[in-house]
């Protein structure tokens, strides 16, 4: 078995509603192996890459195939963190934007505006992409802490080129960097969401890149698609979902009335994994280490007996947004942000993802079977 997962079998004409099972193209960048819930970037075990790397390293891995040497290392942590600032064009639309309105239209917004804003606009070789990748993947930070301070009424923070990805961003947000065990926390959520194949936003970036389109326009398409609840808006669904719950006494008649009304339960089940996802257990030790002060044990009780009861009457297990909605919310980020946050890491698989499409493209373009009316003639108005 290379990794590939053959397509199953199929004659013309058959159907596979939401592609499901359908294996449209080849990777080089990760592998989802439903077999054995495993994920490897680049052929390393994310598990791995969670205890020995950065959060940056892995950017790179991402981007280039091959972890980073000492002094690439050095040189792109340079290029990252002299690209961090906002220029004022952009601080000034974003603040524009309704207070209201979704962190993730801002973030949707602040891409396209980018794009629009970017003198290379037109030049995509490798080499003007990753440029703009290592762009976004600099600014992003900037833009998700600026709307998390601008929802609360607080002036920005800029940024710190003395401070790593982590702790620049938390500064950001919170004015302060947060315990050690809160920056692990966050890297690790940052590692475990940076890619995973073809899922739902990958894909769409993958789509507009076949169109020859432009890397902010797969980006900002790919934003739109991660929004959705049943992807990245997820983790937080979960949060309000454990809200609405409020105590572990409440799990199993909340749960029992949930299937009553047909509810799908956020943060559970998943298209590729059917036994388990295979980061759900690193996210949950940080979540553990979280609370392991006790102050929180009720939130650790409710996510433990949930997912129990889950399991037991559904035999569904959770995916990655159940642990990192707590562990979000544990750091002291509001809930509208936690997509934010997945779309910060995203971003270096997307591109990455758009940089392999351009390598050896070919327009994504399926067919649909016509259930219409049949072909009729069209009356003249009648009077
Ligand atoms: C990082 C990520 O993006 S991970 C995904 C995050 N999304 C969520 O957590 C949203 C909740 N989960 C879901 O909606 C689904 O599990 C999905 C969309 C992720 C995967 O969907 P699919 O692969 O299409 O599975 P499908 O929807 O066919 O589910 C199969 C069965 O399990 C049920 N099921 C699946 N997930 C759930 C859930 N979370 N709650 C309740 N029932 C569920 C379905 O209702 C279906 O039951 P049925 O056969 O009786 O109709
Ligand atoms: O792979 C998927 O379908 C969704 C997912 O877990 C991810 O994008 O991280």
């Amino acid at each position: 078995m290379t990794g590939l997962i053959p397509s199953p079998p199929h004659h013309p004409g058959q159907i596979f509603r939401g592609l499901a099972g359908v294996v449209v193209d080849t990777t080089t960048i990760s592998m989802v192996n439903q077999e054995t819930n495993s994920l490897t970037y680049r052929g390393y075990p994310v598990q791995e890459l969670c205890e020995s790397c950065s959060f940056e390293e892995v950017a790179w891995l991402l981007w280039h195939g091959e972890l980073p040497t000492a002094n690439q290392l050095a040189e792109f942590k340079l290029v990252e963190r002299n690209r961090r600032t906002l220029g004022r064009n952009v601080t000034s639309a974003l603040s524009r934007l309704p207070e209201d309105c979704h962190p993730m239209d801002v973030l949707r917004t602040a891409i396209s505006y980018l794009g629009a804003d970017d003198p290379t606009e037109g030049l995509d070789d490798r080499d003007h992409n990753l440029a703009k990748s290592i762009d976004m993947f600099a600014k992003l930070p900037t833009i998700v802490a600026f709307e998390q301070r601008r929802r609360r009424g607080l002036e920005p923070i800029l940024p710190d080129a003395n401070l790593g990805y982590a702790e620049n961003f938390l500064q950001m947000c919170f004015g302060e960097i947060p315990p050690a065990e809160q920056v692990r926390a966050f890297e690790v959520s940052m590692i475990l969401y940076a890619e995973h194949s073809f899922n739902a936003s990958t894909f769409t970036a993958r789509v507009v890149t076949s169109t020859l389109s432009d890397i902010y326009s797969a980006v900002t398409a790919a934003i739109g698609a991660l929004k959705g609840p049943l992807h990245g808006g997820a983790n937080e669904a979960v949060m309000h979902l454990l809200a609405e719950i409020g105590d572990v006494a409440n799990v199993e008649p909340w749960l029992k009335q949930a299937f009553v009304d047909k509810r799908k339960i956020m943060g559970f089940g998943h298209r590729v994994y059917k036994n388990g996802d295979s980061r759900v257990p690193t996210m949950t030790a940080e979540l553990r280490k979280l609370t392991s002060d006790g102050k929180s044990a009720d939130l650790l009780a409710t996510y433990d007996a949930l997912a129990a009861a889950m399991l037991r009457v559904k035999d569904i297990h959770p995916n990655l947004d159940y642990p990192t909605g707590p562990v979000y919310h544990l750091m002291g980020f509001d809930i509208p942000i936690f997509t934010p946050l997945f779309v910060m890491s995203r971003i270096t698989g997307w591109t990455a993802h758009i940089m392999e499409q351009l390598e050896s493209n070919s327009l994504i373009r399926p067919l649909s079977s016509y259930v219409g009316v049949e072909q009729r003639k069209v009356p003249t108005l009648a009077g």
